[in-house]
């Protein structure tokens, strides 16, 4: 039978030593167009699943079966724009499509930068660094984005901003996005979905049915504090 999920993953193992794996027989399925927040504790294997599904983690020990789109994109934590290319060219680094500029200017435009097309990266901040570089994954309609803490380095207002920015995007162009995030309320702000990695397998999936994504909403608090104690945060932590 043909999947139409745009990422499954099934009975994924990974492994860094002999010593126990960090993915233990997970399985996930992520639909078109659907935003999947990912959280959990420190060390839990957030990053090597989205390694896995990136196809970033040759060599890593393992099995399991993944399925993702054709066309995947990242984004990390810092831009990683390439500090000799200005910030257009960055954005359309390996595109050979003949109107490629013309998509770049319009994707940096999409992500507030227009005008900043001939800037160098040391040029911008760093709320515009990944702006960039949501843009550099933009320009590529990538049916997958899979975005590690992409904001984790920013301050909290520019943080605001982002998810915005990241929202807007999302409905415009409709990737499946697998979003790793130490950020709970981030998590409950984006996505569809929450799921909690613990032990290397999905321990929580559950599905955010807001009507306001708002932090003043009872129903936002409640899915919080379910969301912390699932991750084992204490009362008084909060
Ligand atoms: N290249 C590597 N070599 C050896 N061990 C690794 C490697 N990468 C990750 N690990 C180990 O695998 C485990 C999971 O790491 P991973 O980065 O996936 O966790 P994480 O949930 O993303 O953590 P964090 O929230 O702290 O970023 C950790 O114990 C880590 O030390």
């Amino acid at each position: 039978m043909q999947s139409t999920a745009a990422v499954r993953v099934r009975n994924l193992h990974r492994s860094f030593s002999r010593n126990g794996g960090v993915l233990n027989g997970l399985d996930l399925d992520i639909a078109p167009g659907e935003f999947v927040a990912l959280i959990g504790r420190s060390g839990t294997g957030k990053s090597t699943l989205l390694r896995a599904l990136a196809g970033l983690d040759r060599g890593v020990s393992g099995h399991g079966q993944i399925s993702v789109p054709e066309s995947v994109s990242v984004v990390f934590q810092d831009s990683r724009l390439l500090p000799w290319k200005r910030v257009l060219d960055n954005v359309t680094f390996g595109l050979r499509a003949g109107d490629a500029g013309e998509r770049g200017r319009q994707a940096l435009a999409e992500v507030g930068l227009a005008g900043r097309e001939n800037a160098w990266p040391y040029q911008l901040s760093g709320g515009e660094q990944q702006r960039a570089a949501l843009a550099r994954s933009l320009v590529r309609e990538p049916q997958l984005l899979l975005a590690d803490e992409p904001f984790g380095a920013l301050d909290a207002l520019t943080r605001i901003r982002m998810h915005a920015l990241l929202r807007k995007l999302c409905e415009t162009h409709r990737p499946a996005v697998l979003l790793v995030t130490h950020d709970v309320d981030e998590a409950i702000v984006l996505a569809d979905r929450v799921i909690l990695l613990d032990a290397g397998v999905v321990r929580t999936d559950v599905r955010v049915e807001l009507n306001r994504r708002s932090r003043s909403d009872a129903g936002f608090a409640e899915l919080r504090t379910f969301l912390l104690d699932e991750l084992g945060v204490a009362e008084e932590a909060r």
